[in-house]
């Protein structure tokens, strides 16, 4: 039987039956890229196991909340957020929770949590009733045990009983749950919360999407990533686009569909997918004009370079876990190792091309824990020119505007080093000093000031229209440029740049921007590679 159609509540989207996906969700008007087409509040969201104790579980800020006295496995930030929670969910649950072995309560899935908000929460379960859940398919497969065992816990801590009828129908809603709950990651890209809305619950997946969602301030807000014209099917990515085809495939896998789309099909690499984004020209006033001309690059008119980076790209991800990264404490060996074999993608220009970025940023992280911040800035600046803008076409695609506040954050570090500070300072256990001096001659004639206040307002510029209050980015912008006024003797540099920041399309600001921003930038990447070529590539 074919899924029912529900109306949308949401006067800028429709929901239509697919012939091969089942329900999608269309546009019924126009929008510009970068474009808000709604907000919405999720019907159910739990804040993820790592953040349960860092996320308040109603407003899901975060902080250091206070765990409900009861049961000890939900956090509030104040009395005010927990009396809301309570009046719409923790009520039923937090008596269900208690039920949950002490030893076992901070560890319950998260999955088994929202199931239990189901159980309890008539508001929550309704909403949940029409969503595609894949249960034949799900049951014939190796895991479905685990789903009934999970489901089956959760009836019994819901006190709903563990007979076979209420048993299969948690069952069911268990695979409602993990079909349509979006994972969001919060800006330093880890998985912050787990949620539900019906109506986005109807986006299909791509991996070159039109649409993404933020979570901001408690709300899904979702953007058109490309230009959507009345009728379009609105389609987000359910994972990394970014990762290779394989990565893609296996998380793709358990939604229960194989994904047809042209970057699928035709299995192309990262420059290829950004050449086929209708982004590039939005990229005029970025850091990385130059995108926009992806097309003429080797990687993509020459069919051998380019299917060579596609097989190393697919080979590497075998053998590089990419998660290795994150470690704080990763060693210089290590990344002398990766960066090693990742030599042929380095040697045709292939910055982009994963696990390349990945080990850049780790490289990065690596010379911020040394403290060296110069070195962390021309590597940062080399990921911010080579990687990320053909990773994320779209300028104002959440990564690059954390790229700009993290660039702004680097070079914050950088600027009180005169030459006397940096004569005493020790450039790191690395041998690179030619180019470690070089980097630190470059950043002497920069002027590190302004180009730290642009960046954090073109940071500011490219935040979600009407959210810029609320966008975690573009508060700590304002934060840091609020205290730059505080700087004295810099009216001529201010008033170059309020002309700039008023009138960024006309041909002296454009001008002044090269000279200001990307020239420095691009300077500190061109030394970032020469560094990471002779400190790694050895
Ligand atoms: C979150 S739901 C999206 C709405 C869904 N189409 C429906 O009718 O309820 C996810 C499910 O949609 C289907 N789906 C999503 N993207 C798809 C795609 N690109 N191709 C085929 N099916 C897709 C799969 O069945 C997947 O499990």
């Amino acid at each position: 039987m074919p899924p029912p159609i529900a109306s949308s509540p949401f006067p800028a989207v429709q929901v239509r039956p697919n012939p091969s996906k089942g329900r999608s969700l269309h546009a019924t008007t126009s929008f510009p890229p970068g474009a808000v087409i709604l907000a919405a509040q999720p019907l159910a969201c739990l804040p993820t196991l790592s953040h349960l104790a860092s996320r308040c579980s109603h407003c899901f800020e975060l902080g250091t909340p206070r765990a409900c006295t009861r049961c000890r496995s939900a956090y509030y930030c104040d009395a005010a957020c927990q009396r809301a929670a309570w009046q719409s969910v923790h009520k039923l649950e937090c008596k269900a929770l208690q039920r949950v072995p002490a030893e076992r309560r901070g560890q319950l899935p998260t999955p088994v949590r929202l199931l239990l908000q189901v159980l309890l929460v008539e508001g929550i379960r309704d909403g949940v009733e029409s969503l595609e859940g894949h249960v034949a398919a799900r049951r014939a497969r190796p895991g479905w045990r685990d789903v009934e065992l999970m489901a089956m816990a959760a009836c019994s801590y819901a006190g709903k009983g563990v007979d076979e009828a209420t048993v299969r129908k948690a069952a069911e809603q268990l695979c409602k749950i993990q079909t349509n709950a979006f994972n969001w990651t919060d800006e330093d890209f880890t998985e912050a919360c787990v949620f539900i809305q019906p109506t986005l619950a109807m986006m299909n997946h791509s991996c070159l999407p039109n649409a993404m969602i933020q979570f901001i301030d408690g709300k899904i807000v979702l953007r058109a990533e490309t230009k959507l014209e009345a009728g379009d099917e609105i389609e987000i990515s359910y994972t990394d686009v970014t990762m290779p085809l394989p990565k893609r495939r296996q998380a793709i896998d358990s939604y229960m569909f194989s994904c047809q789309c042209l970057r699928c099909r035709d299995n192309l690499n990262i420059y290829q997918a950004c050449s086929a984004s209708s982004n590039l020209d939005l990229n005029g006033l970025s850091l990385s004009p130059e995108v926009s001309k992806v097309s003429q690059l080797p990687i993509i008119t020459n069919s051998a370079i380019s299917k060579r980076v596609t097989t190393a790209v697919d080979e590497l991800s075998g053998i590089i876990r990419t998660d290795e990264f994150n470690d704080g404490d990763i060693k210089l060996l290590t990344l002398r190792e990766r960066f090693q074999a990742c030599r042929e993608l380095v040697a045709v220009g292939a910055w982009a091309a994963p696990p390349v970025p990945q080990l850049l940023t780790a490289i990065s992280n690596y010379f911020v824990n040394k403290e060296d911040y110069t070195s962390a800035l021309a590597i940062q600046s080399l990921v911010a020119i080579e990687c990320t803008p053909y990773r994320y076409p779209a300028p104002f695609h959440p990564v690059r505007i954390k790229e700009l506040v993290h660039l702004a954050s680097l070079l914050s570090n950088t600027a009180p080093h005169t030459a006397e500070q940096m004569a005493q300072s020790s450039p790191s256990q690395l041998t690179g000093g030619g180019t470690s001096s070089k980097i630190q001659a470059a950043l002497r004639e920069i002027d590190q000031v302004s180009t730290y206040q642009m960046l954090l307002l073109l940071a500011k510029r490219l935040a979600p229209a009407g959210f810029s209050d609320k966008f975690k980015l573009s508060l700590l912008a304002s934060e840091r440029l609020d205290e730059l006024k505080q700087l004295p003797g810099r009216e001529k540099e201010l008033s170059f740049i309020e002309r700039w920041n008023t009138e960024p399309q006309s041909e002296w600001s454009k001008d002044f921007f090269q000279y200001a921003v990307i020239d420095p930038i691009h300077r500190l990447a061109s030394l970032g590679e020469e560094l990471v070529k002779q400190e790694f590539g050895r």
